[in-house]
C-alpha cells in the first residue's frame, strides 16, 4: 500500500536523519517507534510530501508519492507533532475553514463533515469554545478532526500522545483504532504501549535506521526465555548494570527491578518473566548505540534479535 524504497536524508549540519530506510506499509495501524531525534518526524515529513529527500522512493496505492505531491496530499491527513491553533477561535470554525481549504466547497456537505467528526472525536458538546480552552487531549482530538477531513486515505499522526493523561490517551487510541481497516495509519511515537495497545504492524528506528519491522508479537516471541527479572538494592544496582546486559530500570516501591537479556539465568535471584515489546524495544536501541563505543562487556555481548519479515 505504502512503500517505501532506500530513503535518505541528510540535513545541511551534516546529520543523517534517514539512512537508507525501506518499509512496507499494509492498511490499518503502523506504529513507528523510535527514542527523541530517531528521526520519525522526518520520516514522516517525507512522506507527507513536506520535504524531499536527498534519494530513494515512496509509492502509495501505485503513485509516485515525490513526483505527484497534489494527489498525494489530496488523499493525505495529517497530524504534525507541533499542531498550533488560533486560540479564539472555535473548534467549529475552525474546523469549517480547514474543509474549505480542503476543497469541500459545498456548505452542506461541509455542514455534514464538521459535524460527524466533531461528534466522532467527542468534541460536540465543546464545539462552540474557543480552542485555547481546551486540554492538551481535546487538542489532540481536534487535530486528528482535521486530519480526517475529506475522508483521507493515508492518515499520519506524529507522537500524538505525549504529554496525555491516561483517560485523554485511551479515548485518543479508541478513537485512532476506529479509524478503520481501510486506510493507511502511520502512528510515530517513543511510548512503546501505544503500539502493543494498537498496531499489528511496527517498526523500530534510531539514527535514522531501520532496526526492525514486523509484527510486535513476532518480535517479542523472539525473546522467550530470555528475559530475566529481580530486584536489587541501589547500592548494588551499578554493579548489576556493569556485570548483566540490563535492558531496564523501574522502581517498585523505592526499589530498582531490572530487567536482564541472557540466555540462561544470571543467578539465584532472577526469575524468567514473559518479554514485552517494550523488552524488545530496549535490546535493539541498545544494540544501535553499540554501533557507539560499547560501555560494558555486557552490552558489548549483547546479541541482535533477528528482523522479522
Ligand atoms: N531541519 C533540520 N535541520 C537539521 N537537523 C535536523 C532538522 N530536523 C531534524 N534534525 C535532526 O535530525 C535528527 C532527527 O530528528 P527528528 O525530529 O526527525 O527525530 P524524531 O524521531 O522525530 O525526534 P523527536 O521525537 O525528538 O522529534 C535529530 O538529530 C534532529 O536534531
Amino acid at each position: 500500500m505504502l512503500s517505501i524504497k532506500q530513503l535518505n536524508k541528510t540535513y545541511a549540519n551534516g546529520v543523517k536523519a534517514i539512512n537508507n530506510v525501506s518499509l512496507e506499509i499494509p492498511n490499518g495501524m503502523f506504529g513507528l517507534l523510535g527514542p527523541n531525534g530517531a528521526g520519525k518526524s522526518s520520516l514522516m515529513r517525507t512522506i507527507a510530501t513536506l520535504q524531499d529527500p536527498d534519494s530513494g522512493s515512496i509509492h502509495f496505492h501505485g503513485l509516485d508519492v515525490l513526483k505527484e505531491k497534489e494527489a498525494l496530499r489530496r488523499q493525505l491527513g495529517y497530524l504534525p507533532q507541533d499542531f498550533g491553533v488560533y486560540a479564539k477561535v472555535s473548534a467549529e470554525k475552525l474546523l469549517n475553514h480547514f474543509a474549505v481549504l480542503k476543497g469541500i466547497s459545498s456548505k452542506g456537505e461541509r455542514k455534514e463533515a464538521v459535524e460527524a467528526l466533531l461528534h466522532q472525536t467527542n468534541l460536540w458538546e465543546a464545539r462552540k469554545r474557543g480552542l485555547g480552552t481546551y486540554s492538551g487531549g481535546m487538542r489532540q482530538r481536534f487535530g486528528i478532526a482535521q486530519a480526517l477531513l475529506g475522508a483521507p486515505r493515508l492518515v499520519i499522526v506524529d507522537e500524538p500522545t505525549a504529554g496525555l493523561d491516561p483517560d485523554e490517551r485511551n479515548r485518543f487510541l479508541n478513537l485512532l483504532a476506529k479509524i478503520g481497516e481501510q486506510v493507511v495509519v502511520i502512528l510515530s511515537t517513543h511510548i512503546v504501549e501505544d503500539v502493543t495497545d494498537l498496531c499489528p504492524r511496527m517498526a523500530m528506528i534510531a539514527k535514522g535506521t531501520v532496526l526492525l519491522q514486523g509484527e510486535p508479537q513476532a518480535a517479542i516471541d523472539t525473546l522467550k526465555n530470555r528475559v530475566w527479572r529481580r530486584t536489587v538494592s541501589q547500592d548494588a544496582l551499578a554493579e548489576y548494570q556493569e556485570r548483566f546486559n540490563v535492558l531496564s530500570t523501574r522502581l517498585v516501591a523505592g526499589q530498582p527491578q531490572i530487567n536482564v537479556y541472557a540466555e540462561s539465568q544470571p543467578d539465584d535471584g532472577f526469575r524468567s518473566v514473559e518479554p514485552d515489546l517494550e523488552d524488545v524495544y530496549f535490546l535493539q536501541i541498545r544494540n544501535a548505540g553499540r554501533s557507539a563505543p560499547a560501555t560494558s562487556a555486557a552490552a558489548a555481548a549483547a546479541p541482535s534479535v533477528p528482523v522479522t519479515a
